[in-house]
């Protein structure tokens, strides 16, 4: 990936994604899931906070998660899209059945309430690719970067392997992920706070 620009590595690894077949997007994503299941940031938390997957896209599945945090009195808080201020807002989700496509094709809840920041326990990070630094690419907008950047607590990556590179440029304001979980390793960031 060396000397290529941020958007064409996005482009190629958004394309690469869309090839995942049906049953692999299925296997891997569980795959992951578990891993994550095991890890001691996901053990020791209450209030997680997780992006509502994009299943079309083939983001690593988080509906089948999401709906088990729930089942199991996990407090769980979704990312809602201010399109007009261009950045996240932040709901708990109380039943999977509350969410409405938006106009992008991400499943938000249509209201709710700020939810309080400080109190999460781990934030569930979605991905476009990543690298053996535990950096990130998403699509861009710069939403998770800001929403990261003034945020204390763990963050995991969930990422096909497929969609890993040896090294991602990055810009000052990216922040490394503290893990990112495929469904073949786990990445731990060096620089974990
Ligand atoms: N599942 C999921 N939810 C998420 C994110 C995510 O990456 N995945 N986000 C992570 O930030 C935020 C939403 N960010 C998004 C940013 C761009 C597009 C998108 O579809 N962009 C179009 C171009 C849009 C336009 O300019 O008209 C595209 O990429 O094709 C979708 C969500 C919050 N929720
Ligand atoms: N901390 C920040 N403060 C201000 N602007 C920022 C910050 N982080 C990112 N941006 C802006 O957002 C743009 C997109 O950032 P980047 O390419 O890292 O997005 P991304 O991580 O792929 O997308 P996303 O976080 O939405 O999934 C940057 O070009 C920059 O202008």
């Amino acid at each position: 990936m060396e000397g290529k620009s941020k958007e064409e590595i996005r482009k190629q690894l958004r394309a690469k994604r869309n090839q995942i077949p049906e049953t692999d997007f299925i296997r891997k994503s569980q795959l992951i899931i578990k891993l994550l299941q095991q890890q001691e940031e996901y053990l020791a938390a209450e209030k997680i906070h997780c992006y509502v997957s994009m299943n079309g896209r083939r983001e690593v599945n988080t509906h089948p998660l999401i709906k088990e945090m729930i089942a199991n009195n996990k407090q769980v808080v979704v990312p809602v899209t201010n399109f007009q201020e261009q950045s996240l807002e932040h709901c708990k989700l109380e039943s999977f059945d509350d969410l409405e496509l938006n106009k992008w094709g991400v499943l938000e809840p249509r209201e709710g309430e700020q939810y309080n920041l400080a109190a999460l326990d781990l934030i569930i990070v979605p991905m476009v690719g990543g690298d053996e630094h535990a950096q990130r690419i998403g699509y861009g907008g710069g939403f998770y970067d800001r929403f990261l950047q003034d945020l204390k607590c763990p963050t995991i990556g969930l990422c096909f392997e497929q969609n890993m590179v040896s090294e991602l440029p990055t810009e000052s304001f990216d922040i490394p992920l503290d893990k990112i979980i495929t469904e073949s390793r786990i990445i731990i960031s060096q620089q974990k706070k």
